[in-house]
Parts: structure tokens; sequence; C-alpha cells
């Protein structure tokens, strides 16, 4: 299972801090939406350039013009671009097409989305490359939140999937056990005290 770090911070300064320090125990860097909004897509370009071994993913969760805003992050270096699962096919299957031109790819983002199953089955059939089972920051604020449902949905879909909902130390490896591909994990690494620690401890209970 891989890790991926979810930067969501609000400069690029603050992202290249973060990513030089977790870097070394994680295998996907994202630049979070809010990190995208505040500071553009030169946010990415300036993370690959500072970790071209690393794959980098923009998380955009384009809901239309699923082609043009997947094309201009693939052009600023991203190698993964989210879409949302709750878009149209047709956005969907521009995206793809943008990823095809450059030799990237496309993570659908299920956030939102009532059956997260069945859709990651349509979407995965128009050849994103896998789904993202996710409850945001504000739904895991809800009162009564757990990811359990995310990775009963994952294992449900039979297709290749990463969940994103507060994933930490004491969870990820409930994670790996429903058969994700990628486990993210935002907070529990950007919010800790020592960030290269955390991103490697997270990293010590993949098994
Ligand atoms: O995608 C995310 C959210 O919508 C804000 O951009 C987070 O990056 C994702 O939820 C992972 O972060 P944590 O939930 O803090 O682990």
């Amino acid at each position: 299972m891989k890790l991926q770090f979810a930067m969501d911070t609000l400069t690029t300064e603050h992202a290249l801090a973060l990513a030089a320090a977790a870097a070394p125990h994680v295998d996907i860097l994202e630049l979070g939406t809010p990190l995208i909004k505040s500071a553009g897509l030169s946010a990415v370009t300036a993370i690959k350039a500072a970790h071209p071994d690393k794959i980098v993913l923009a998380d955009l969760k384009t809901m239309d013009a699923g082609e043009l805003e997947a094309d201009i992050a693939f052009t600023a270096g991203a190698d993964l671009v989210t879409v949302l699962g709750s878009a149209g096919n047709s956005t969907i299957v521009g995206a793809v097409k943008a990823a095809q031109k450059h030799g990237k790819g496309i993570v659908v983002d299920l956030i939102g989305v009532a059956d997260k199953a069945g859709r990651a089955q349509e979407v995965v059939a128009l050849g994103v490359d896998f789904v993202e089972m996710h409850a945001g920051l504000d739904e895991q604020a809800e009162e009564g939140f757990t990811f359990a449902t995310l990775l009963r949905d994952g294992e449900a879909s039979g297709v290749k999937f990463s969940v994103a909902g507060g994933i930490n130390a004491s969870t990820i490896a409930s994670v790996q056990r429903s058969g994700a591909a990628v486990a993210v994990a935002g907070g529990s690494i950007y919010g800790a005290p020592d960030v290269g620690a955390a991103a490697a401890e997270l990293r010590a209970a993949i098994i």
C-alpha cells in the first residue's frame, strides 16, 4: 500500500517545508485543494521540481471542464489529478483524455457520493486510474463520523481505491486490511509537532 501525504496548507513555502520533512517516508505528495486555490498551480510546479522522484497529485476536485483543468495541472507538473465522482461522465472522460495525452493519470474523488461502490465501478470503466473513498474535513467533524463505511465501500467496489478521512497511525493498518492501494493522510502528518516523525510512524504502521 502506498502512502499519500495531503498538504492542506495555504502557501507554497509551507508546502515545500512539509514535503521536505515527509518525503523520505511517503510515496505521493498531494497538493491539497486549499493550497491550489490559494497559491495556484505554480505550487505544483515547485513541489515537482523539488521532488522529481515522487508522484505529485494535484487535488483539483474538478467538477466541469475536465479536459482543460486536467491539462493545465499536468502541464504544471502533476502526475495525478483528481476529478469529482459527482461530475458528469463527459467531464471524467475529458480528464482521462488529457491524462492520456500527458501519459499521466486521473483519480476520481467520491466525496459526497452516496453510492461510492457503484460510482467507482462506473468511473473505472471510463479509464480513470483509481478512485478515492473520501470523507472530507467537514464530514469528519460531524458527530458520529466513522470511516469504517469508506473501507466497506472500497472493498465492495472491487476496483483499485485509496482512502482519505482523517487516517492516523492507529487506523492505517485497518485501511491496509481493507485492500486499499493508497492511504491518504493529511492532518495527522502536517498537524504533528514533528512532521517527519509523524510520516515515518505512519509508514512503519504499514505492514
Ligand atoms: O482532500 C482533502 C480535503 O478535502 C481538504 O482538501 C484532504 O486532503 C483529505 O481529507 C486528507 O486529509 P485528512 O482528512 O486530514 O487526513
